[in-house]
């Protein structure tokens, strides 16, 4: 039988339940990019369209052997870090992609959620600021996550332009894109890229839905398959974002709550852009 050549990436994040975020959403992100997509699962969550009920860690240990498994033997051509949960898994994780010299990997920084609650304490910021985001290719927080990085409160354009600033300098990263989903207004939808040397403004339209669950964790795992294909890091970047944008038009009109991005397009038989799933 040939071998065939596929793109491999690696996504370490938590599992969702309801599918629509986590492992679920990058395995779905890499698939339709045709990059043959593998996983190192940090905790698993109860979680739906309304929400989170329950968290369970894995040990430290499975999420090592799980990394290793995957970089040993098959090699990945590029990484997304997502919901790592607590201190001790992001230092076993920046550890692991030292080690063994994960390239292009994008940290996909998961502390706080759009809505604006806190998900992993302070000391475990401290370990993601220094140990892990430093070896990143790109850092993705959201609005946030920006704050929080950088330290500065975020309102408005101008603002997100000078966080990404100063994460790129602060933490010492390769570079920044700031996510505007969770701003307001013409904010909306608009994220702000720095590499220490162009600061750029990435916008597309704004899709009017509720059901945005999973944005973050399809951009960066968009990021990481792009990169994973040979692309730079802002053609990547550009990519993603187009990406992202479809699947929020075709979001999923399921649940009680916030449904999520919806990745099916390409398989539908007629696509009308202003469709969403119902
Ligand atoms: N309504 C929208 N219209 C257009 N783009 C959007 C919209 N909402 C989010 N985005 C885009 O989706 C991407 C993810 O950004 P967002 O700020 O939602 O990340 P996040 O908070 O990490 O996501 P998640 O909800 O998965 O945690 C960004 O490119 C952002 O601009
Ligand atoms: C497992 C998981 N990862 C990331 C997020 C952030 O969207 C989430 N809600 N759940």
């Amino acid at each position: 039988m040939n071998k065939r050549s596929i793109a491999v990436a690696l996504t370490i994040a938590g599992s969702d339940s309801g599918g629509g975020a986590g492992i679920q959403t990058d395995l779905r992100t890499f698939a339709f990019h045709c990059v043959h997509g593998t996983s190192a699962i940090t905790c698993i969550t109860a979680q739906n369209t309304l929400g989170v009920t329950r968290v369970d860690a894995m040990p430290k240990e499975a999420i090592i052997a799980q990394i290793q498994a995957v970089v040993e033997d098959i090699g990945v051509q590029a990484a997304k870090t997502g919901m790592l949960l607590n201190q001790d898994i992001i230092a076993a994780v920046a550890e692991q992609v030292k080690v063994l010299q994960i390239n292009n990997l994008v940290v996909d920084p998961v502390m706080v959620s759009r809505a604006g609650a806190q998900l992993i304490d302070d000391q475990a910021i401290n370990t993601l600021r220094h140990d892990l985001i430093p070896q990143a290719a790109i850092v993705t927080p959201n609005r946030y996550e920006a704050q929080i990085l950088s330290g500065l409160e975020i309102t408005n354009l101008e603002e997100m332009q000078t966080a990404a600033q100063v994460i790129h300098q602060q933490l010492n990263v390769n570079a920044v894109l700031v996510k505007g989903g969770g701003m307001s207004g013409a904010g909306r939808g608009v994220d702000v890229w720095f590499d220490g040397d162009k600061l750029e403004v990435l916008k597309t339209e704004v899709v009017d839905t509720k059901n945005t669950h999973g944005t973050g964790c399809t951009l960066s795992a968009a990021i990481a398959a792009n990169l994973a294909l040979g692309h730079d890091l802002w053609t990547a970047v550009q990519e993603a974002k187009k990406y992202v944008t479809t699947a929020l038009q075709y979001s999923l009109d399921i649940g009680q709550g916030q449904g999520p991005v919806g990745h099916f397009f390409p398989l539908l038989p007629s696509r009308d852009s202003s469709a969403h799933f119902s």
